[in-house]
């Protein structure tokens, strides 16, 4: 059919005919005044010519073409924090919404995987025989496992390859360090972008830290390392929110902890304690550093809790661009995305907070927080 255009437009411009109205007519010589009608229709005959290209436009998209881009999440977080779970309830989560998950397992320690697992990092590397083999206890031999699998690239691309058109779940180590300063971690995202697999960093936190306001700040500091090292698009997830308050009181509201709000006021707080007003100096250094790279957030997260899910999926989807994805599965989901962007995020946290958060007489600090 646009080769057929293709060849009256040149029959059209060869004989001279007016291409437009009789009073507005284009004639070849006006079209292109210095070629020559022959090599014009020569051009013409090459599959290579386009009109677009010719007149400087953008390619009309390829209908039914598979775009090569593909999505997912690299889940990671401090050993316990939830990531397996996650990797779970996300994956269970994403099919009911017509989603196909892949779920990547990176964690060498990990067995027994409670999820249907596309790709195992245990068939390249395995922990114990890492650990017999270079008599390593097990942090060095996870880290020696990494590097060799940052080595061993071309195994896990051949593994990734056939699963392409999936959105991909990367369940990763927990060991700190690959995440705020060994290398091996990153140069894989890195090395995965390139591969045009776009990635969420989706980084879990006790949310339990929470009650204390020493482990807080070094959960902010943490958090922030994280995201300056592993150069991906970022979501911070406070998980576990049903246990919040398993080892104590918050001692402010739940959107001071999830905004990271004025933090002079958890200064005070710590002073209060005889250990660490020791330290207070040391501390205003650190909580100045996070307020300053202005960073960090979190989103709460309650595995269990369908809602609490949807609200991490939208900002994942936003931070890694699948919403803008030509492969989204419009519909209910899009609809749902839209009414979650139109909540006040305010009144989505004090829901989060009446839900999980025991009532409670206000403290000092929180009366101090409302002044
Ligand atoms: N109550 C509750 N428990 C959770 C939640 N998420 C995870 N857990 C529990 O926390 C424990 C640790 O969870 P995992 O998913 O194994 O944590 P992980 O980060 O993968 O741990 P490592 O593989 O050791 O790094 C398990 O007992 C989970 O059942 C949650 O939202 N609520």
């Amino acid at each position: 059919m646009c080769g057929c255009v293709t060849t009256a437009y040149a029959v059209a411009v060869w004989a001279g005919l007016p291409l437009q109205t009789s009073s507005g007519g284009i004639r070849k010589s006006e079209l292109f005044p210095s070629l020559p009608g022959s090599l014009f229709v020569f051009l013409l005959g090459f599959p290579w010519f386009t009109w677009e290209g010719a007149l400087g436009l953008p390619a009309p998209p390829m209908a039914g073409a598979a775009p090569s881009t593909a999505f997912g999440q690299a889940v990671i977080g401090p050993p316990g924090s939830g990531k397996t779970t996650y990797c779970l309830g996300m994956s269970e989560f994403l099919r009911a919404l017509g989603r196909r998950v892949a779920v990547v397992n990176l964690d060498p320690a990990n067995d027994g995987l409670p999820y249907e697992c596309a790709v195992d990092v245990g068939e390249l590397v395995g922990l114990g025989d890492v650990m017999d083999a270079l008599r390593l206890g097990p942090n060095g031999g996870l880290l020696y496992c990494m590097e060799y699998l940052e080595a061993n690239l071309d195994w896990l691309r051949a593994k990734l390859e056939p699963l392409r058109g999936h959105y991909f779940l990367f369940d990763c180590p927990g060991q700190v360090e690959l995440c705020t300063h060994h290398t091996a971690l990153r140069s894989i995202f890195s090395q995965m972008a390139q591969w045009d697999l776009r990635l969420t960093a989706v980084h879990l936190v006790d949310s339990h830290y929470c009650t204390d306001p020493a482990k807080f700040i070094s959960v902010l500091c943490t958090s922030l390392a994280t995201m300056l090292h592993v150069e991906l698009p970022h979501v911070n997830i406070l998980s576990k929110m049903d246990l919040i308050e398993h080892y104590g009181k918050l001692a402010f509201n739940l959107d001071y902890y999830t905004e990271v709000l004025d933090l002079s006021y958890l200064l005070e707080h710590l002073a209060s304690d005889p250990f660490f007003r020791h330290y207070r100096q040391l501390n205003e250094k650190l909580v100045q550093l996070v307020e300053d790279y202005s960073l960090v957030s979190f989103i709460p997260l309650n595995i269990q809790d369908k809602d609490s899910i949807q609200r991490v999926l939208q900002a994942v989807d936003k931070a890694n661009g699948y919403c803008f994805g030509v492969q989204e599965q419009r519909s209910l989901e899009a609809m749902m995305s839209a009414a979650m962007g139109a909540d006040f995020h305010f009144s989505s946290t004090l829901g989060i907070q009446e839900k999980y958060l025991a009532p409670s007489e206000q403290t000092a600090e929180q009366e101090a927080m409302q002044l």
